[in-house]
Protein backbone atom coordinates (compact mmCIF):
# COMPACT_ATOMS: atom_id res chain seq x y z
CA UNK A 1 0.00 0.00 0.00
CA UNK A 2 3.13 2.24 0.51
CA UNK A 3 4.91 1.39 -2.42
CA UNK A 4 2.74 4.39 -4.20
CA UNK A 5 4.61 6.57 -1.93
CA UNK A 6 8.05 8.35 -2.92
CA UNK A 7 11.46 6.86 -1.12
CA UNK A 8 11.49 9.90 0.83
CA UNK A 9 8.07 9.92 2.10
CA UNK A 10 7.82 6.68 2.69
CA UNK A 11 11.08 7.08 5.07
CA UNK A 12 9.13 10.24 6.86
CA UNK A 13 6.42 8.02 7.83
CA UNK A 14 8.41 5.53 8.85
CA UNK A 15 10.14 8.14 11.10
CA UNK A 16 6.50 9.16 12.42
CA UNK A 17 5.35 5.39 12.31
CA UNK A 18 8.53 4.51 15.06
CA UNK A 19 7.96 7.88 17.05
CA UNK A 20 4.86 6.45 18.12
CA UNK A 21 5.91 3.77 20.29
CA UNK A 22 7.05 7.15 22.74
CA UNK A 23 3.04 8.08 22.78
CA UNK A 24 1.17 6.60 25.61
CA UNK A 25 -2.35 6.52 26.76
CA UNK A 26 -3.84 9.51 28.86
CA UNK A 27 -0.74 12.00 27.41
CA UNK A 28 -0.68 15.87 26.70
CA UNK A 29 1.21 15.74 23.28
CA UNK A 30 3.23 18.58 21.20
CA UNK A 31 2.47 17.94 17.41
CA UNK A 32 4.94 19.37 15.49
CA UNK A 33 5.09 21.06 11.75
CA UNK A 34 6.14 20.14 8.74
CA UNK A 35 5.69 16.79 6.54
CA UNK A 36 7.49 14.55 8.50
CA UNK A 37 4.87 15.59 11.15
CA UNK A 38 2.28 15.90 8.92
CA UNK A 39 2.97 11.51 9.25
CA UNK A 40 2.74 11.58 12.07
CA UNK A 41 -0.34 13.28 13.32
CA UNK A 42 -2.33 11.09 10.60
CA UNK A 43 -1.03 8.01 12.13
CA UNK A 44 -2.24 9.40 16.17
CA UNK A 45 -5.16 9.62 14.27
CA UNK A 46 -5.22 6.60 12.85
CA UNK A 47 -4.41 4.91 15.98
CA UNK A 48 -7.21 6.82 17.50
CA UNK A 49 -10.43 5.75 15.43
CA UNK A 50 -8.77 1.94 15.39
CA UNK A 51 -7.01 1.07 18.64
CA UNK A 52 -8.87 4.21 20.65
CA UNK A 53 -5.55 6.14 21.74
CA UNK A 54 -6.95 8.55 23.96
CA UNK A 55 -4.52 11.61 24.12
CA UNK A 56 -4.90 15.35 24.22
CA UNK A 57 -2.57 17.23 21.36
CA UNK A 58 -1.40 20.49 21.16
CA UNK A 59 -0.36 22.06 17.67
CA UNK A 60 3.02 24.49 17.36
CA UNK A 61 1.53 25.66 14.12
CA UNK A 62 -2.02 26.84 12.34
CA UNK A 63 -1.38 23.80 9.65
CA UNK A 64 -0.94 21.29 12.05
CA UNK A 65 -3.82 22.31 14.01
CA UNK A 66 -6.05 22.32 10.88
CA UNK A 67 -4.88 18.75 9.99
CA UNK A 68 -4.76 17.08 13.53
CA UNK A 69 -8.91 18.40 13.76
CA UNK A 70 -9.48 17.00 10.39
CA UNK A 71 -7.74 13.50 11.66
CA UNK A 72 -9.97 13.46 14.96
CA UNK A 73 -7.79 13.72 17.80
CA UNK A 74 -8.67 16.06 20.52
CA UNK A 75 -6.82 19.46 20.71
CA UNK A 76 -6.09 21.82 23.38
CA UNK A 77 -4.19 24.98 23.90
CA UNK A 78 -0.64 25.31 25.57
CA UNK A 79 -2.31 27.21 28.06
CA UNK A 80 -5.07 24.37 28.82
CA UNK A 81 -2.35 21.79 28.69
CA UNK A 82 0.06 23.79 31.08
CA UNK A 83 2.86 21.40 30.35
CA UNK A 84 3.57 18.46 27.88
CA UNK A 85 4.87 14.67 28.31
CA UNK A 86 6.61 14.77 25.37
CA UNK A 87 6.36 16.41 22.12
CA UNK A 88 7.21 14.94 18.35
CA UNK A 89 8.49 17.17 15.50
CA UNK A 90 10.93 17.42 12.28
CA UNK A 91 13.45 18.99 11.24
CA UNK A 92 15.48 20.09 8.64
CA UNK A 93 18.81 19.12 10.40
CA UNK A 94 20.42 17.36 13.06
CA UNK A 95 24.17 16.91 14.35
CA UNK A 96 25.34 14.47 16.53
CA UNK A 97 24.76 16.15 19.67
CA UNK A 98 21.36 16.27 18.69
CA UNK A 99 21.29 19.86 17.92
CA UNK A 100 18.81 21.16 15.29
CA UNK A 101 18.32 23.23 12.66
CA UNK A 102 14.13 24.05 12.03
CA UNK A 103 11.66 26.47 10.95
CA UNK A 104 11.68 25.68 7.63
CA UNK A 105 8.19 25.42 7.39
CA UNK A 106 8.14 28.85 9.47
CA UNK A 107 7.10 27.36 12.57
CA UNK A 108 10.25 27.83 15.02
CA UNK A 109 8.40 29.97 17.64
CA UNK A 110 5.24 27.75 18.62
CA UNK A 111 7.57 24.67 17.92
CA UNK A 112 10.62 25.78 20.64
CA UNK A 113 7.63 27.26 23.04
CA UNK A 114 6.07 24.11 23.02
CA UNK A 115 9.15 21.99 23.49
CA UNK A 116 10.30 24.19 25.96
CA UNK A 117 7.20 23.23 27.81
CA UNK A 118 7.49 19.70 27.20
CA UNK A 119 9.14 16.84 29.29
CA UNK A 120 11.21 15.22 26.46
CA UNK A 121 11.34 16.07 22.38
CA UNK A 122 11.51 13.56 20.23
CA UNK A 123 12.51 14.26 16.48
CA UNK A 124 11.52 11.98 13.06
CA UNK A 125 13.89 12.89 10.52
CA UNK A 126 14.50 10.90 7.07
CA UNK A 127 18.21 10.11 6.19
CA UNK A 128 18.53 13.43 4.47
CA UNK A 129 18.32 15.49 7.69
CA UNK A 130 21.78 14.26 9.19
CA UNK A 131 24.83 16.15 9.49
CA UNK A 132 28.19 16.53 10.97
CA UNK A 133 27.83 19.91 11.31
CA UNK A 134 24.81 22.38 10.94
CA UNK A 135 24.60 25.21 8.73
CA UNK A 136 24.38 23.70 5.17
CA UNK A 137 20.54 24.53 5.68
CA UNK A 138 19.50 28.16 5.61
CA UNK A 139 19.32 28.93 9.63
CA UNK A 140 15.80 30.53 10.12
CA UNK A 141 15.67 33.99 12.40
CA UNK A 142 11.95 35.04 13.28
CA UNK A 143 11.91 38.84 13.64
CA UNK A 144 9.58 41.46 14.77
CA UNK A 145 8.06 43.69 11.63
CA UNK A 146 8.86 47.09 13.44
CA UNK A 147 11.91 48.11 11.89
CA UNK A 148 12.61 44.98 9.87
CA UNK A 149 15.25 46.36 7.24
CA UNK A 150 17.17 48.15 10.76
CA UNK A 151 17.01 44.59 12.49
CA UNK A 152 18.42 42.69 9.20
CA UNK A 153 21.42 45.18 8.93
CA UNK A 154 22.18 44.29 12.92
CA UNK A 155 22.11 40.58 11.89
CA UNK A 156 24.08 40.83 8.85
CA UNK A 157 26.96 42.80 11.21
CA UNK A 158 27.05 40.36 13.55
CA UNK A 159 27.27 37.79 10.98
CA UNK A 160 31.10 39.41 10.37
CA UNK A 161 31.79 38.51 13.62
CA UNK A 162 30.62 34.75 13.50
CA UNK A 163 32.78 31.77 12.46
CA UNK A 164 31.07 30.15 9.33
CA UNK A 165 31.50 29.47 5.55
CA UNK A 166 28.91 31.84 4.16
CA UNK A 167 27.00 35.19 5.18
CA UNK A 168 24.26 35.88 2.78
CA UNK A 169 20.75 36.50 4.01
CA UNK A 170 17.48 36.39 2.21
CA UNK A 171 13.65 37.01 3.42
CA UNK A 172 11.10 34.45 3.46
CA UNK A 173 8.64 34.85 0.91
CA UNK A 174 5.67 33.35 -0.37
CA UNK A 175 3.52 34.37 -2.99
CA UNK A 176 6.17 36.89 -3.91
CA UNK A 177 5.52 38.61 -0.69
CA UNK A 178 7.76 38.46 2.68
CA UNK A 179 6.35 35.45 4.71
CA UNK A 180 4.42 36.08 7.76
CA UNK A 181 3.98 34.08 10.54
CA UNK A 182 1.34 32.66 12.79
CA UNK A 183 2.87 35.40 15.45
CA UNK A 184 2.73 38.15 12.99
CA UNK A 185 6.85 38.64 12.41
CA UNK A 186 8.54 37.70 9.37
CA UNK A 187 11.36 35.09 9.22
CA UNK A 188 15.18 35.87 7.79
CA UNK A 189 17.12 32.96 6.25
CA UNK A 190 20.88 32.66 7.19
CA UNK A 191 22.95 30.68 4.62
CA UNK A 192 25.79 29.97 6.89
CA UNK A 193 27.16 26.91 4.90
CA UNK A 194 28.60 25.34 7.84
CA UNK A 195 28.28 26.64 11.51
CA UNK A 196 30.56 25.70 13.58
CA UNK A 197 29.91 27.00 17.32
CA UNK A 198 26.35 26.72 17.46
CA UNK A 199 26.52 28.60 20.91
CA UNK A 200 27.80 31.94 20.22
CA UNK A 201 25.52 31.84 16.61
CA UNK A 202 22.16 31.32 18.89
CA UNK A 203 22.86 33.92 21.60
CA UNK A 204 24.64 36.29 19.87
CA UNK A 205 21.43 36.83 17.19
CA UNK A 206 19.11 36.68 20.56
CA UNK A 207 20.83 39.71 21.68
CA UNK A 208 19.10 41.91 18.67
CA UNK A 209 16.13 43.12 20.11
CA UNK A 210 14.05 42.78 16.83
CA UNK A 211 15.21 39.03 16.89
CA UNK A 212 12.24 36.46 18.34
CA UNK A 213 13.89 33.40 18.24
CA UNK A 214 16.35 31.64 15.89
CA UNK A 215 15.75 28.14 14.64
CA UNK A 216 19.14 26.62 16.20
CA UNK A 217 17.54 23.90 18.62
CA UNK A 218 20.32 23.28 21.39
CA UNK A 219 20.00 20.93 23.88
CA UNK A 220 16.05 20.29 23.65
CA UNK A 221 15.72 17.31 21.63
CA UNK A 222 16.99 13.56 23.31
CA UNK A 223 16.34 11.15 20.58
CA UNK A 224 16.14 11.14 16.75
CA UNK A 225 13.61 8.40 15.28
CA UNK A 226 15.65 8.01 11.76
CA UNK A 227 13.34 5.60 9.30
CA UNK A 228 14.34 4.43 6.22
CA UNK A 229 12.26 3.78 3.46
CA UNK A 230 12.41 -0.28 3.86
CA UNK A 231 10.31 0.15 7.07
CA UNK A 232 13.38 -0.01 9.54
CA UNK A 233 14.75 3.34 11.71
CA UNK A 234 17.24 3.71 13.75
CA UNK A 235 16.63 5.35 17.09
CA UNK A 236 19.77 7.77 18.42
CA UNK A 237 19.26 8.89 21.56
CA UNK A 238 21.68 11.66 23.11
CA UNK A 239 22.21 9.78 26.33
CA UNK A 240 22.63 5.92 25.33
CA UNK A 241 23.80 4.07 22.28
CA UNK A 242 22.04 3.92 19.11
CA UNK A 243 19.09 1.11 18.66
CA UNK A 244 17.87 -0.40 15.20
CA UNK A 245 13.92 -1.21 14.95
CA UNK A 246 11.76 -2.90 12.49
CA UNK A 247 8.38 -3.09 12.54
CA UNK A 248 7.65 -5.60 15.13
CA UNK A 249 3.76 -6.03 14.93
CA UNK A 250 3.04 -5.74 10.97
CA UNK A 251 -0.67 -6.17 11.48
CA UNK A 252 -0.95 -3.16 13.66
CA UNK A 253 1.00 -1.47 10.77
CA UNK A 254 -1.27 -2.62 7.81
CA UNK A 255 -4.38 -1.32 10.51
CA UNK A 256 -3.19 1.59 10.60
CA UNK A 257 -1.92 1.86 6.96
CA UNK A 258 -5.44 0.38 5.99
CA UNK A 259 -7.34 3.46 7.81
CA UNK A 260 -5.23 6.42 6.09
CA UNK A 261 -5.98 4.52 2.55
CA UNK A 262 -9.76 4.53 3.34
CA UNK A 263 -9.72 8.30 4.43
CA UNK A 264 -7.98 9.50 1.74
CA UNK A 265 -4.86 10.14 3.65
CA UNK A 266 -2.52 8.04 2.42
CA UNK A 267 -0.36 11.17 0.53
O1 LIG B 1 8.88 25.12 10.64
C1 LIG B 1 8.89 23.94 10.35
C2 LIG B 1 9.52 22.87 11.10
O2 LIG B 1 10.62 23.24 11.87
C3 LIG B 1 9.67 21.54 10.42
O3 LIG B 1 9.63 20.59 11.44
C4 LIG B 1 10.94 21.35 9.62
O4 LIG B 1 11.01 22.38 8.64
C5 LIG B 1 10.98 19.98 8.93
O5 LIG B 1 9.98 19.87 8.01
P1 LIG B 1 9.82 18.60 7.07
O6 LIG B 1 9.42 17.47 7.95
O7 LIG B 1 8.75 18.98 6.09
O8 LIG B 1 11.13 18.37 6.39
Amino acid sequence: MIDRLSPPDRAKLMSAYHAMQFVEDEMRLGLGTGSTAAWLVKLLGAEKHVFGLEIQCVATSTQTQELAERVGLRMISLDQAGWLDLVIDGTDEFDPLLSLIKGGGGALLQEKIVATASDRMVVIADPSKEVDRLGAFPLPVEIVRFGSEVTKGLIEDKLAGFDVATRRTHWREKAGKRLITDEGHYILDLNLGEIRDVDTIASGLLEIPGVVETGLFLDIADTVVMGVASGEARLIFSDDPEMLVDISDTDHFDALMAHLAETGELQ
